[in-house]
């Protein structure tokens, strides 16, 4: 992780995303509708659609996970992939990103991943979770979450891990992180950026009560940074791309770097043991009870 000006400082090879690779089609590139030269091109994998402009150095990243982006194994190593490239590409100085399904940026992690499956790929599921929370929250690029739909708990982290965040205002939108609905209990690092964004004792109070502001709400205690109409989300997300970028690359990574790292080396330090508290603890009978239950509430909820 140097620290040079304009070199990048995300952790490097913490693990080899491709290793998790299983069935994707990463590396295709398709010309955007209407477009012609290298700016207008499209790559990106089965569930990450980017979309780059070379002459604005931004690249717009949806994820397309349907029906709610619930953050498979696959979605994460996608997402872990792509932000690599465009963060190994000099022409590359910000990524907006955003959903491509409807109604929903992210469910958060995807139940099915941690309900009934071994310890092993419970294992191997979570390292993937704090490699793509580890990648974003030390991105040298400005992350712009472009939030068009609702955004809980795994969702939230996604979106508290760029730098900006612009919201739609829609009452279903709401936003948080709400693991304690589901019987489960937020990981430090997962609480620490809670609390780095809106403070001690918001964090204490939503996170006991697993509470999902809506957008109102939600600017009010500070987790989002503007709430806009949702037609306008992409166009706000743009502006404040344009604010962030208008700083000196260097000076702004350097700043970001050392207002996060000490979050980061905090996980860094002690990966293997989350790995192993989180597996213990979600493959306990009566924590795999609650999330079958969760699941079938969700389930059941449709129609
Ligand atoms: C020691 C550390 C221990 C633990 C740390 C664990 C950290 C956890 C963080 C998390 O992210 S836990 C996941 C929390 N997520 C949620 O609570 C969101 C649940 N989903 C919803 O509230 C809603 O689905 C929605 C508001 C996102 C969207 O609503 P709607 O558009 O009405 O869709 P449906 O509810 O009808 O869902 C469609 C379909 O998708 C399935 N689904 C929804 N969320 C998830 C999910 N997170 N994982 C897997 N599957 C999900 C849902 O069951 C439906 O499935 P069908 O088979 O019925 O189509």
């Amino acid at each position: 992780m140097a620290l040079a000006s304009g070199v990048r400082f995300a952790p490097r090879a913490l693990l080899r995303p491709w290793a998790l690779l299983r069935g994707t089609t990463l590396g295709r590139t398709e010309p955007a509708a209407g477009g012609g030269g290298d700016g207008a091109r499209r790559f990106g994998s089965q569930r990450v659609l980017v979309e780059p402009d070379a002459a604005s150095g931004v690249a717009v990243m949806k994820l397309r996970n349907p029906p709610v982006n619930a953050l498979s194994l696959e979605l994460l190593t996608e997402l872990v992939i792509s932000l690599e490239k465009l963060e190994n590409d000099k022409t590359f100085r910000g990524i907006i990103l955003t959903s491509d399904c409807p109604r929903v940026f992210c469910a958060g992690l995807d139940l099915t991943e941690i309900c009934g499956r071994n310890p092993a790929h419970c294992a191997e599921y979570w390292k993937a979770m704090q490699e793509l929370w580890l990648r974003m929250y030390l991105s040298s690029l400005v992350l712009v979450a472009a939030i068009n739909g609702a955004c809980p708990a795994g969702g939230c982290i996604i979106a508290l891990s760029c730098d900006c965040r612009v919201l739609a205002d829609n009452p279903k939108y709401r936003i948080g992180l709400n693991e304690t609905l589901l019987g489960i209990i937020a990981p430090f690092w997962l609480k620490d950026t809670y609390v780095n964004t809106i403070g001690h004792r918001a964090s204490e109070q939503a996170l006991q009560l697993g509470s999902l502001f809506p957008p109102a709400e939600a600017l009010q205690v500070g987790l989002v940074d503007q709430v806009v109409p949702e037609d306008q989300v992409q166009s706000t997300a743009l502006s404040e791309m344009a604010r962030w970028l208008a700083v000196p690359d260097h000076a702004r990574q350097l700043t970001k770097n050392m207002m996060r790292k000490a979050t980061a080396d905090r996980l860094l330090r002690q990966r293997d043991a989350d790995t192993q508290n989180f597996v213990s603890f979600v493959c306990r009978d009566s924590i795999q009870k609650s999330l079958q239950a969760y699941l079938e509430k969700l389930r059941q909820r449709k129609g």
